[in-house]
């Protein structure tokens, strides 16, 4: 009772307190003389609302009926107080899914490839052969420790703290030239990711030369700043000591160094998940050996199996040249900010020193169409000349950018990549011309490999067991098309009704009976019918391994005829068949439909090449199919003649006497005749031996027989472990 009266007392307190106010209210209304019918509405709704807030007191309102004044909820003011600067890192650390860490699998991954990719720009820039290290090592359930180290240039102590501790902060921002970074953001980001899920600091070793000792940082990111935090050497590192004791110091921090000339070790410790298949660490690290014949990697994964990428080729790709923009690529704002910086200088000097392609009778052209004086001074030009300078340029004709900036792979080393890693019995390459889209030089290459068996067939019962226990796949046929490589839905399907197991069967939950009976499923099912192509994407020599649907690359093979090469293809998807497909792009500037980098936007000029790419190799597969479709349909037909033949001579010698043994003789050689393309013997470029080449240079035919090594280097890692 007494708690009642209380809040009874409250009550008549606010009402009291508000009778100043509705006195206010009413004075205001009686000014209003003449409300329009707009105005009426209003004040009517806005008593409805009073109404019903008088109906319920606890919200504020006054309990007499008055009604209340609207409370505003914030004003130009308050918001002013919370509106600030937003850092980049505080950025990405909330939108880290933006540079492909929206999971712990992909987390991994990306932090890998980053490391690595910037390892091998490193290494070609500074002209070494590259040879890098990657370790994995599960430091508890869902943490890793990734470890890269290169044999690079190394860099520069005062440089280690910005490049890994604070985002946006590189140096291939700024220029237009091939190579795998682009934007300054990876390392730093990857790191700044560990951190945040570890707590544990980035650690970099880096040695410049053979005289200076290694030098140690432990590194964390200020996000709220986007600086670098030193942890370590009271904010200026240490230097490693030589010998024994240096080997100690390493140890006892929890990292590695193998010794080298020069080059970098990035240490990062992380939230992630380990796993074999698509979009896996493996698979990428296989992918960059493909397109890298140049590098050695060696890797060490989390389960202690080991794998050797041997290079195999010595040369390192050309040096790409950097080059100016094209004025066709610039758009209006830049050149305006453009022509801001361009201090001192004429017009006509400004277009010829700051794009490519622009003479002085070119530029002469352009400001005659903009009616602007080449001597005016460029930093004094207003917006409208600017607009009249863009729309000059865009009306005049101006050759194509010099295409000598990009460094293609090349078919030979295309198909020795492909052979030391793709299973398969048939490859063919082709390197497109250089071409441009939107004033930038790009190229595209093609890498098709046919055959051998599937990765699916050579896997071990350890091996499946391993997988079947890691993997997340609900389904079996989930596990099936996501752990094999070129494995679609179909095949899947052949052999899970082989081995009598539902399609929705859950992995994890398979009994040993039924583990065997899907591995002498895999291994005995013919599933290269159903089997999809394997498409491994790349872009400046970079595996892409998401947004497979998203990648113009992807929608061209899909859309390329491949049943005219002798696959099938149900419309719309990709072809069947045991064949891989390599597709590169290398540009100064590639279009990615992200800032993840992992899909290529479909520009109509991109399109074109990726298609003629496609059939060039496509064209090549045909003939090769062709062929050995004749050689085998020769091949019966004289295994036919032969065994009749014996009886066939037995009785015309019968009949009229002839020599038995002579007749036989002679009709072997008419049937051997007759027959001739079953002997068609091709050599290893896919020329009929003793006759006409005519499947060209860029091809590669190996006895299957002898790839069966390359096959399931996944194997090797068991034996490994084994021992
Ligand atoms: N292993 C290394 N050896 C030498 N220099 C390196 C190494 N790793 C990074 N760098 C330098 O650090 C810079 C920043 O690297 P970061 O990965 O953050 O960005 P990026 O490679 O320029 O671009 P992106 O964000 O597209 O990967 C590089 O531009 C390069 O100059």
């Amino acid at each position: 009772m007494a708690k009642k009266k209380k809040r009874v007392k409250k009550k008549s307190a606010n009402s009291s307190a508000a009778a100043p106010r509705k006195k206010k209210k009413k004075k205001k209304v009686a000014v209003d003389a003449s409300p329009t019918p707009r105005k009426k509405k209003r004040k009517k709704k806005v008593r409805r609302v009073a109404e019903s807030q008088s109906e319920a007191p606890s919200n504020g309102a006054q309990a007499n009926g008055a009604p209340a004044k609207r409370k505003r909820r914030a004003t130009a003011q308050t918001m002013a107080a919370s509106q600030r600067d937003i850092s980049v890192s505080e950025f990405f650390a909330k939108n880290r899914h933006l540079l492909g860490f929206d999971n712990p699998r992909k987390a991994l991954l990306t932090t890998i490839k980053e490391a690595v990719d910037n390892s091998l720009d490193a290494c070609e820039e500074a002209g070494i052969l590259p040879e890098i290290w990657v370790h994995i090592e599960q430091t508890g359930g869902d943490r890793y420790k990734v470890g890269i180290q290169d044999n690079g240039p190394g860099i520069l102590k005062k440089q280690i703290p910005l490049i890994f501790g604070k985002l946006l902060y590189g140096s291939k921002f700024h220029r237009l030239r091939q190579s795998r970074g682009q934007q300054g953001i990876g390392i730093s980001a990857a790191g700044m990711y560990g951190v945040q899920t570890t707590g544990k600091p980035i650690k970099i070793i880096s040695k410049v030369s053979v005289r200076k000792p290694a030098h140690y940082y432990e590194l964390q990111i200020d996000t709220k700043r986007n600086q670098p935090k030193i942890m370590n050497g009271k904010g200026d590192g240490v230097d490693i000591p030589p010998g024994e004791k240096g080997s100690k110091y390493i140890e006892k921090h929890g990292i590695e160094w193998v010794e080298e000339k020069s080059g970098t070790r990035v240490t990062i410790e992380l939230q992630a998940k380990y796993t074999r298949g698509r979009g896996s660490v493996d698979e990428y690290l296989e992918q960059t050996a493909i397109a890298n014949p140049h590098v050695t990697l060696h890797y060490l994964d989390p389960d202690g199996g080991t794998r050797d990428y041997p290079s195999s080729t010595d040369k390192l790709p050309p040096e790409p040249k950097e080059i100016l923009p094209h004025p066709y690529g610039v758009e209006l704002g830049r050149l305006a900010s453009m022509l801001e910086e361009a201090k001192g200088m004429t017009v006509s000097q400004f277009l010829t020193g700051s794009f490519s392609r622009v003479t002085p009778s070119v530029s002469r052209k352009i400001c005659e169409k903009a009616k602007i004086s080449t001597r005016a001074n460029s930093t004094r030009l207003g917006r409208q000349d600017a607009d009249a300078l863009y729309h000059a340029i865009q009306d005049t004709k101006i050759s194509n950018p010099s295409t000598d900036c990009i460094c293609p792979i090349g078919e030979e080393l295309i198909l020795k990549g492909l052979h030391q890693v793709v299973p398969g019995e048939f490859y063919a390459a082709a390197t497109r011309p250089p071409s441009v889209y939107r004033g930038n030089p790009f190229q595209i290459e093609v890498g098709l490999a046919y055959g051998g068996a599937a990765p699916a067939q050579n896997v071990s019962k350890d091996l499946l067991n391993e997988l079947l226990d890691e993997t997340d796949a609900r389904t079996c046929r989930q596990f099936l098309v996501n752990t094999f490589n070129g494995m679609g839905t179909e095949a899947a399907d052949k052999i899970l009704k082989a081995s009598k197991l539902g399609t929705r069967q859950s992995p994890s939950k398979l009994t040993p009976k039924q583990r065997a009976a899907l591995l002498d499923s895999m291994k005995n099912v013919n599933i290269s019918e159903g089997q999809s192509m394997n498409v491994l994407r790349l872009a400046n020599r970079v595996p892409l391994q998401f947004q497979h649907g998203a990648c113009a690359i992807t929608q061209s093979v899909i859309g390329n005829n491949w049943r005219s090469y002798g696959l099938t293809q149900s419309r719309g998807s990709l072809p069947k068949g045991p064949v891989s497909i390599m597709v590169h792009i290398a540009s100064v500037w590639v279009p990615f439909t992200s800032e993840s980098k992992e899909a290529v936007a479909s520009y109509p000029e991109i399109q074109k090449e990726l298609r003629l790419g496609l059939q060039a190799v496509g064209r090549k597969l045909g003939m090769y199919l062709r062929r050995r479709l004749k050689v085998r349909q020769q091949t019966d037909r004289r295994e036919v003649f032969l065994r009749y033949l014996k009886e066939v001579s037995t009785a015309v010698s019968e009949i009229n006497g002839a020599k038995r043994d002579d007749l036989y003789e002679q009709l072997v050689k008419v049937a051997k005749k007759r027959t001739a393309d079953a002997d068609m013997v091709m050599d290893d470029r896919g020329r009929k031996l003793d006759q006409e080449m005519d499947l060209g240079d860029n091809v590669l035919i190996v006895d299957p027989a002898e790839s069966e090594h390359h096959i399931n280097r996944v194997a090797a890692v068991e034996g490994d472990e084994e021992e």
